[in-house]
């Protein structure tokens, strides 16, 4: 709110319209490998801008827009990650973090240049605008890069609510689970540490699993997560106690959506629980911003997906027939929705 006692100023207004600067300035940093290269240690002025080839013109001005942004410090003329940009966004540290920032910055950024087509036409603006693509995943997938840096952006977006439904889900009550949409299988990765007792399944389009048994393998817990390929709309999902399904919903539209919590419902034990998780947007469709973005940007990504309210999903759950169902904030703009049979 930019209301102030002298009354109102364009502050507010400014800084959001503005905003894609300072965003394509950090995507540009990271794709230029800015962090990965300091991480070696700090980098003189002249060194470092001739290492990343940087123009003249451009040199000055990018590096300290990183450090007035926050990203970079600076001592004299000697450039520096900060903390966060060292853990977070080194590409070689496993916890490296700026794959979903690559996929903005290769994707999103130039899809959003269509923003106004999508509002006004409710289609779809990324590579199947105006139908000359196959839907999204299919299109994702042809391409065995595109789809290892697709996996690896949603285990960034998706590690720190991972990690917390991994404590917060009534997991002691349970012996065996399965992550429909499992992508890369950070969530079932972080379940499986988490908690010894369980027994895993990822569950994903075939193409997924080389990419999955790696992961789990480098985080040592192949012995209790497998892989099985299939398609959740065509092929029975895992019979298992709990059924967890991480940013799936909003993928889909109304009856697809419904169709999937109807399925998993019909899969679990008696007494087990779904667990969906998504930015869930708050019941007043006021304060969770980064939600309500994500449900405009899934009209750019998708056909009819959409983000909800956490009183949406429990009505579908009910609907269903989960006896109880709940919503629980996780991180950030992130909340589970937990369905009990
Ligand atoms: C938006 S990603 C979410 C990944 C992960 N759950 C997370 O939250 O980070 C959607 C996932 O659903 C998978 N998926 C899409 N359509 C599917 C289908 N018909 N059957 C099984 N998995 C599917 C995709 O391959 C992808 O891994």
């Amino acid at each position: 709110m930019s209301t102030q006692a002298s009354g109102p100023t364009p502050d507010h207004i400014m800084q959001t319209g503005l905003a894609f600067w300072a965003s394509k300035t950090l995507l540009s940093a990271v794709e230029m490998g800015v962090f990965t290269e300091l991480a070696d240690g700090p980098g003189e002025f002249d060194d470092l801008s001739g290492r990343l080839g940087l123009h003249p013109r451009s040199a000055r001005d990018f590096l300290d827009t990183l450090v007035a942004l926050g990203f970079l410090q600076r001592t004299g003329d000697i450039y520096c990650n900060t903390p966060e940009t060292d853990l977070f966004l080194d590409r070689r540290k496993p916890s490296y973090r700026g794959g979903i920032l690559e996929m903005a910055n290769s994707r999103l950024y130039g899809f959003w240049n269509h923003l106004t087509e999508a509002l006004m036409t409710g289609l779809q603006q990324n590579e199947a605008r105006n139908g000359s693509m196959a839907p999204t995943f299919e299109a994702l997938y042809a391409d065995p890069a595109r789809l290892r840096g697709f996996l690896a952006a949603m285990s960034g977006i998706s590690h720190g609510a991972n990690i917390a439904i991994a404590k917060q889900a009534p997991w002691a009550k349970y012996m065996s689970f399965a992550d429909l949409g499992t992508a890369q299988g950070d969530l079932a990765v972080q379940i499986a540490l988490a908690n010894p007792h369980l027994k895993g399944i990822g569950f994903d389009l075939a193409e997924c699993g080389p990419i999955f048994e790696e992961y789990v393998a480098a985080n040592k817990v192949s012995a209790r997560v497998r892989f099985q390929p299939g398609n959740f709309f065509k092929d029975p999902v895992p019979q298992v106690d709990v059924i967890t399904m991480g940013h799936i919903l909003h993928d889909w539209n109304l009856e697809e959506k419904k169709m999937l919590v109807k399925k998993t419902f019909d899969a679990l034990t008696p007494g087990g629980a779904l667990v969906v998780y998504d930015s869930i947007i708050d019941d007043d469709r006021s304060q969770n911003s980064f939600g309500l973005m994500m449900s405009l940007n899934m009209l750019i990504e998708t056909q009819g997906g959409f983000d909800y309210t956490g009183a949406e999903c429990i009505g579908w759950m009910k609907e269903a027939g989960f006896r109880e169902a709940y919503v629980e904030h996780l991180v950030g703009p992130d909340s589970m929705v937990v369905g009990i049979k």
